[in-house]
């Protein structure tokens, strides 16, 4: 049986403060993710993309200085419903960003329609801010907190009053920078975090499966991938670059080790800017990244 993909785009820029994140969805289409999939075999559907105001129509700061809080919130109750019915629909859902706040959409999304799910949060940030902690009032780095119940109730109860994940469900890889009250929450959380230290001494096989066992209560995986945990050199179009990050290959194999692990069911793309781009070969950088998630192989 052919498996069906579903792209949904959402050109989400309301979470953080830098202009151009809205068009990533279009880049990444522009790079031709559609034909690539089709070529390894796949039925691909567009879904388009889920409706999200620019800046310039909405409130800019709202309680606790947290940036567009309501157009945020709304916006991922929409993500959710969609990626809830693509779900329900047995389609695997591809969606792409727009900034990271679209994960509490997506996720509480796959968790309605497919119950629970392990969560590999790919990241050179934690996103793990409340609105008390965070130093800039961007969502995006506070969609993690959100997901496990710590934040705004607004924010939290997205897609259902209960918290969507629980700590021992998430593991994140790639983490590089984080703010001092983000990063004494973090480790206190109890989530499994690799940071590019684990990778530099274990190298990314190893992460990647000791991040799988961690995870073997959950059959099924979403993968929420955001393209600066890549090191700016590879992947210069994102708003919060970080230097020191994953190398091309690196990102390459850890795709193909989670393609073998046949559990990945879902799958977000986050962060792309293709202002700051050179080219668009950051948006060209996660359709390769995304074939090899799917399962492409040299040989
Ligand atoms: N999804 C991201 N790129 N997040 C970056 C977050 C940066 C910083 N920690 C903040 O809270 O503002
Ligand atoms: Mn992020
Ligand atoms: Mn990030």
């Amino acid at each position: 049986m052919r498996r069906v993909v579903r792209i949904l785009g959402v050109p989400m820029d309301l979470g953080q403060g830098r202009r151009g994140v809205d068009m990533g969805p279009s880049a990444v289409r522009y790079a031709g993710l559609q034909a690539r999939l089709e070529g390894l075999g796949y039925q691909v559907e567009d879904g388009g993309n889920i409706i999200v105001p620019v800046p310039e129509e909405v409130r800019a700061v709202g309680p606790g200085g947290m940036r567009h809080l309501e157009a945020v919130a709304e916006a991922c109750e929409r993500v959710f419903q969609a990626v809830r019915e693509t779900v329900a629909d047995g389609r695997f859902p591809i969606i792409l960003g727009g900034d990271h706040s679209i994960a509490m959409g997506t996720i509480a999304g796959v968790i309605a329609a497919a119950g629970p799910t392990g969560v590999l949060w790919i990241d050179a940030h934690g996103d793990f801010n409340t609105p008390e902690t965070s130093p800039s009032g961007n969502i995006h780095g506070m969609p993690l907190a959100h997901l496990v119940g710590r934040g705004h109730p607004r924010l939290i109860q997205i897609g259902g009053p209960e918290p969507k994940l629980r700590p021992e469900q998430i593991v994140l890889i790639g983490v590089r920078s984080l703010d001092p009250e983000e990063r004494r929450a973090m480790a206190e959380s109890g989530m499994l975090v690799f940071t590019m230290r684990e990778i530099d001494e274990l190298g990314i096989a190893t992460v990647v499966r000791q991040a799988l066992t961690r995870l073997k209560a959950w059959p099924r995986l979403h993968v929420s991938l955001d393209l600066d945990v890549l090191d700016p050199q590879v992947a210069p179009g994102v708003g919060t670059p970080v230097p020191g990050g994953l190398t091309y290959r690196e990102a390459h194999l850890m795709m193909e080790i989670l393609a073998d692990s046949g559990r990945v069911g879902s799958v977000d793309v986050v962060e792309i800017n293709p202002i700051l781009d050179e080219r668009n070969r950051t948006a060209e950088l996660a359709v390769e990244l995304l074939a090899s998630l799917l399962g492409q192989q040299i040989l």
